[in-house]
């Protein structure tokens, strides 16, 4: 069986993966151009840390496609499986795992050494890519002897010393705090700028989306359940994690003539000048600052009127956001100012009115 015939292309610059795992659920394909980088996103879980290591070599799925470039890594169907060291692929995960009797250079110097690189070109490119991420000053210290946030840079630098094809980061800031997660993400944002690299980026915050990506998949339950530029799917989501990450609010169901019919039977009104055809699958995307909230109901005739019981209240930036649950609808997220929550006596429990206006409701098709 060829790749074409499993619906795979045969040849092409980026990535070409398909891991399917069924003991975990697992079953993903993905895709990827020369020099892009797609931010992976899901819930605990979902699959994604299974979907890195298949394409990195360390899991070997029962049934899986990965091809980098025109190098096919895995093909479990023609008994293709290249050693995870020798895939030109790197795995970068949230623990570091240095070599703890080596210092610092001569961790980043070891993969070009193992290349057979000389001593001298070795060293040439351990001291250009501690450079690149700040480092160069820790370069004679061994790893037991830096922060969490200087090994994390450390560690990026020892990955791209092996001239990698294709970086695989998984959740690459978790473990960092506040303060050098930001400095991490920028650094990484511009050596991969830089660089050109084709990276993979498993996250839970869409801060990474934003200032590393050109891509987002959402994978739940082993599954890919959206795909799209990151403008894309964080300005119209078709999915529940993907409106949680975009701060939008969606309510899932069935196109309407009008809007969205809810699974719990109530309608949204929206714009369908994008929605599919009455009847399938579809969601009404809307912000919460479009949410308008009061505690009679409202006069004239805004189409989506719901009465809504609070259910939390939270505040950020002088921001308080309101979340209510609507019988017939789920729940719906609103933005008010601090200043209208503290009239509006807006508290767990209140009942309320909220209200949207039909062109600021979006409909769309429902993810995959
Ligand atoms: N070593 C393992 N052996 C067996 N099952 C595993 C193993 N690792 C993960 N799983 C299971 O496989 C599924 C996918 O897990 P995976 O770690 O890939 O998810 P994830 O999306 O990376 O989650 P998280 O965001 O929590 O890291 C889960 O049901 C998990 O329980």
């Amino acid at each position: 069986m060829t790749a074409a015939s499993r619906g795979e292309p045969e040849s092409g610059d980026g990535l070409q993966a398909r891991i399917v795992v069924p003991e975990r659920g697992v079953d993903v394909s993905l895709d990827l151009a020369p020099g892009r980088v797609l931010a992976v996103f899901g819930p605990n879980g979902a699959g994604k840390s299974t979907v890195l290591g298949g394409i990195s070599g360390v899991l070997r799925p029962e049934e899986a496609y990965v091809r980098v470039g025109s190098r096919v890594l895995t093909d479990t169907a023609s008994g293709v499986v290249v050693p995870a060291h020798r895939r030109r692929v790197a795995l970068l995960a949230q623990d570091p795992l240095l070599f703890p009797h080596l210092d610092v250079r001569a961790n980043v110097e070891f993969a070009p050494r193992s290349a057979g690189r000389s001593r001298r070109e070795a060293r040439g490119i351990a001291d250009r890519l501690l450079d690149a991420v700040d480092a160069a000053e820790f370069a004679t210290r061994r790893p037991s002897a830096l922060s969490g946030g200087q090994a994390a840079r450390v560690a990026l630098a020892r990955a791209l010393a092996a001239d990698p094809h294709l970086l695989l980061l998984d959740e690459p800031m978790a473990a960092l705090d506040v303060e050098t997660a930001p400095m991490l993400r920028t650094l990484l944002a511009s050596v991969l700028r830089r660089e050109q690299r084709m990276a993979v980026v498993v996250t839970h915050d869409v801060l990474d989306a934003l200032a590393l990506a050109d891509e987002v998949a959402v994978i739940d339950g082993g599954r890919v359940v959206e795909r799209g530029s990151v403008h894309d799917v964080l300005t119209a989501p078709r999915s529940g994690f993907a409106a949680s990450l975009a701060g939008l609010d969606l309510v899932e169901g069935v196109a309407t003539e009008t809007g969205v019919r809810a699974v719990a039977g109530g309608e949204v009104v929206g714009d369908t000048s994008r929605a599919p055809g009455p009847g399938e699958q579809a969601v009404a995307v809307f912000a919460p600052r479009a949410v308008s909230v009061y505690r009679d109901a409202p006069h004239g005739s805004p189409r989506n009127v719901f009465a809504a019981s609070v259910r939390s209240v939270t505040t950020h930036a002088g921001f308080v956001t309101i979340r209510s649950t609507v019988d017939g609808i789920g729940e719906i997220a609103a933005e008010v100012t601090a200043a209208a929550a503290t009239e509006l006596e807006l508290v767990p429990e209140a009942q309320v009115w909220l209200s949207v206006k039909a062109t600021e409701v979006a409909v769309h098709p429902a993810a995959g």
